[in-house]
């Protein structure tokens, strides 16, 4: 079965259970998780991308087309994960962050610099691969950070409040941005949010925490 599926999904910490969740996310569907601080919700994403920390314990299965992901390290699951905080990293140019996606696979210095190059005309950021990410604009991370995580091929995208220090034209675009991509895609894509704007904006289910 494609898409994103999680099974019976049992978060606990000190052997007391935080969350319950069982969901399937279909190909290009957003499914909003919602609810007040400290619920769980970045701790699920955490136990779906396989970086849960030790304090808590996790029964059920994640399955992404059809393969189960549970046992094997976040590198090898192929998801991608976009945080509040965009993290690009300092040291390295934009174009050299998003080198830093690019699946090994993809041979030669030529073609890896087209493959970025590409990549920043379709975030509308021709000619950037040069900068410092310390003189991009908020909406600018945004858009690279965006990019990087999809540079990765992932097979599906997890949004921990993505938006949410983004002023309200921005949120706009980078959102439509973003659902846009996992839908020509065909990506999953879990989004955590306190915000009912974006669970309206990503127009798919909703489970609240
Ligand atoms: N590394 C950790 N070790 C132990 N407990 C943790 C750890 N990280 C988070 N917690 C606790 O687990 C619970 C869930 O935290 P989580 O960050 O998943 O909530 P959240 O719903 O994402 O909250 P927010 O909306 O504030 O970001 C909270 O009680 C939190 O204090």
């Amino acid at each position: 079965m494609t898409g994103l599926r999680l099974e019976n999904i049992v978060l606990a910490r000190g052997g007391e259970p935080l969350i319950a969740v069982e969901a399937h996310v279909a190909p290009g569907e957003v499914l909003s998780v919602m609810g007040p601080s400290g619920s769980g919700k970045s701790t699920l994403l955490a136990a779906v991308i396989g970086t849960l920390p030790p304090a808590f314990t996790m029964t059920g299965r994640v399955v992404l087309n059809g393969r189960d992901v549970t046992a094997l390290p976040p590198e090898a699951r192929k998801i991608g994960i976009l945080y509040q905080d965009e993290l690009l990293f300092p040291h390295l140019s934009v174009g050299g962050n998003l080198a830093f996606a690019l699946p090994r696979a993809l041979r030669g210095r030529k073609a890896r610099r087209a493959r970025i190059e590409a990549a920043l005309d379709e975030i509308g950021m021709t000619g950037f691969a040069d900068r410092d990410p310390a003189t991009l604009s908020g909406g600018q991370k945004a858009r690279v950070a965006l990019m990087r995580m999809l540079l990765a091929e992932p097979q599906a995208l997890l949004l921990d409040e993505p938006f949410s220090r983004l002023d309200a034209a921005l949120r706009d675009q980078i959102r439509a941005l973003v659902f846009a991509r996992a839908r020509d895609r065909g990506l999953p894509v879990l989004l955590v949010t306190h915000d009912r704007a974006d669970a309206e904006a990503a127009g798919g289910p909703v489970i609240a925490l």
